[in-house]
């Protein structure tokens, strides 16, 4: 049971967190066929690739200001509801410019969602604005240099997902580079559908205080001293990653062995209804598939909350919340 256990979670896509009943309404009220991505109240895919596609497709019901702002309330109260103090949600701000609302009004509503849902509960949250890899480098910038020059004190973070098989971390330099000069908190997903080799080159090229997955490295030992050793915190999403077949189950997951080895370890949910899980069950895979006491489970809480792209005021709010 880990009910009574303060929560934070640091990796989780906003979209990928919509709920099918929701998605299934959204598709009504725009009179959209969602039937090849969303079927008999779960969403369809059957590998990486599709699922990126089943994502991208089912974004395009949310398409208001008010649509955000109800996914994104939505999302954060369920969350709170489960003792969950602080939440950062990925976005992206050029899916707003593709379905035409624009990236301004896509934030606006996301903001809105946040200001009720802590209002409400008291949950605090973040944004952080990611690139996606496979719109290419340009869109990536382009992501970087909304987040830059946004000046909205909720968005503190950059980050690179989508298709990782897609080109090399140098090819994404400049778009970090453009979110380190402005002085956002940097992650990256990497290690997750591609080896070692891609955990490397993000610590080389982006040198981020934080990776997205990054449970490949555990193929590579001095990788893994090097994680250790920097510090580098690892947004680690097991359901994800059992679901996506990174590896065959959770008894051959690395969690616990890259935390004995040192590594800053934390837990996410990625996207939760894709991948039949919840924020909730991820805890519970902590304490039941891989055996950590309520002592260890709240370090990876604390550990989230000492690696989260808030203010230092707001982290020690936060912290006195544990
Ligand atoms: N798990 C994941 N990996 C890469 N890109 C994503 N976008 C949404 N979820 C993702
Ligand atoms: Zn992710």
């Amino acid at each position: 049971m880990t009910s009574h256990l303060k929560k934070v979670e640091l990796h989780c896509h906003l979209e990928g967190a919509a709920h099918p009943a929701l998605t299934e309404a959204q598709a009504r009220k725009y009179n959209t066929d969602i039937s090849a991505y969303l079927r008999d109240g779960a969403y369809v895919w059957h590998d990486f690739a599709s699922f990126l596609e089943c994502y991208d497709n089912i974004s395009k019901v949310y398409r208001t200001d008010e649509d955000y702002a109800l996914l994104t309330e939505t999302y954060l109260q369920e969350l709170a509801e489960i003792g969950t103090v602080y939440s950062e949600l990925t976005v992206s701000p050029d899916h707003g410019g593709r379905i035409g609302l624009g990236a301004d009004a896509y934030i606006a509503g996301i903001c809105e969602g946040i200001r009720q849902a802590k209002a409400k509960s008291g949950i605090e949250a973040r944004l952080i604005v990611t690139g996606e890899r496979h719109f290419g480098p340009e869109s990536v910038i382009a992501a970087a240099e909304y987040a830059a020059k946004a000046n909205n004190p909720l968005i503190t973070g950059f980050n690179l997902a989508g298709e990782e098989r897609m080109g090399r971390v140098a090819d994404y330099a400049h778009a970090f580079d453009i979110a380190r000069d402005a002085g956002l908190g940097l992650t990256i997903h990497a290690g997750e559908v591609c080896g070692a080799f891609s955990v490397s080159d993000a610590l080389d090229v982006v040198r981020p205080s934080r990776i997205g997955h990054g449970v490949r490295a555990i193929e590579d030992a001095e990788l893994v001293r090097r994680l250790a050793d920097l510090g580098t915190v690892l947004e680690v999403c097991p359901g994800s990653n059992i679901a996506l077949n990174v590896f065959p189950d959770f008894a051959s997951h690395p969690l616990r062995t890259l935390k004995e080895a040192g590594v800053r370890v934390t837990i996410s949910s990625d996207d939760p209804p894709f991948f039949h899980t919840s924020l909730k069950r991820e805890y519970e895979l902590a304490a039941n598939a891989f055996g950590f006491s309520d002592s260890e489970i709240n370090e990876l809480t604390r550990t989230g909350i000492e690696a989260a792209f808030v203010d230092e005021a707001s982290r020690l709010a936060l912290l006195a919340r544990l």
